[in-house]
């Protein structure tokens, strides 16, 4: 009889995951298996992979045990490492909190971005204390087809580059992602985010993530995404002392981000788990051959 891997399916504001529960960092989940179980079609389906293991039991999060029990070990769809996900981190709370693992109120939740706080409210969302924006110097384009705009290159933990448009159609179908310029302004690839007005400290978004495609959410891009914004209104926490918010609609729903004058930036939105069920380890091992 072939091996059982228990899993789970969650979603933050349609940013999709499949969720493997592995406290003791027993399982090998090569980029391959990651895409396979990430494959709409062949596979479970999701925008990334959340593995969970005690931080004590995986080599990139030890340093942070004492801190933060669990370790979410995130994976993109094609089975690239990311450092940080914004939406994942909440699913990953959720997740905590359905297998009895937490109950609601404040932990930590070690990432590859450091320790975050989060906050799981009793009336459904989830706030998570997503750390510093960094916004390197520099002019950075992003082109789809014909058009092209300058873009704010914003550091979630993860690389963003956010463009302001008149139309979120001007971004195309996104099937693949959108070049930029200089080349030497991510090495590592981006995540593109374009935005449009929607009213005072009100934006929506289109997102392209590097490793996953086109994706209906994206937390770190939104909490980018109200940072530039923010400084394209001639608003800065810092300099005013006075926290600011932006509300931010992405195709899957909405997220609340607050900058607070120290630099802090809380995101607040909804994490929902849908369904669990079992691994065939057999089809697992077939799927990488
Ligand atoms: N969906 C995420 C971001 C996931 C990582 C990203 N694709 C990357 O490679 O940096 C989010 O909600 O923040």
């Amino acid at each position: 009889m072939s091996t059982r891997i228990a899993f789970l399916k969650g979603h933050g504001t349609e940013n999709d995951f499949v969720i493997v529960p592995d406290p003791d960092n027993a399982l090998d989940l090569p980029p391959a298996a990651v895409a396979a179980l990430c494959d709409r079609r062949a596979g479970i389906g999701g925008d990334g992979l959340l593995h969970v293991v005690r931080s004590a039991a995986h080599p990139e999060a030890r340093a942070m045990a004492a801190e933060a029990e669990w370790f979410m070990d995130y994976r993109n769809g094609d089975g690239s490492i990311a450092e940080m996900c914004g939406n994942g981190v909440r699913v990953f709370a959720r997740y905590l909190q359905h297998a009895g693992l937490v109950t609601e109120g404040d932990l930590a939740i070690a990432t590859r971005g450091g320790v975050k706080s989060v906050h799981i409210d009793k009336d459904g969302d989830i706030t998570v204390g997503m750390g510093r924006a960094a916004l390197p110097a520099g002019d950075v384009t992003v082109s789809v087809g014909e058009r092209d705009w300058p873009a704010r290159n914003v550091n979630m933990g993860n690389p963003h580059a956010v463009a302001f448009v008149d139309d979120l159609a001007h971004a195309g179908d996104l099937l693949t992602p959108p070049p930029f310029s200089p080349a030497s302004a991510y090495p590592d690839g981006v995540n593109v985010e374009f935005v449009v007005d929607r009213g005072p400290r009100h934006v929506a978004l289109r997102v392209h993530e590097r490793g996953s495609g086109e994706t209906r959410s994206c937390g770190t891009g939104a909490c980018a995404v109200a940072v530039a914004a923010a400084r394209r209104d001639g608003a800065d926490p810092a300099a005013t002392g006075t926290p600011v918010t932006y509300t931010v609609d992405v195709p899957g729903g909405r997220l609340v981000i607050t900058e607070h004058p120290d630099g802090e930036i809380e995101m607040t939105g909804p994490a929902v788990i849908v369904a669990e069920g079992e691994i065939d380890g057999e089809w697992l091992e077939n799927a990488l051959r």
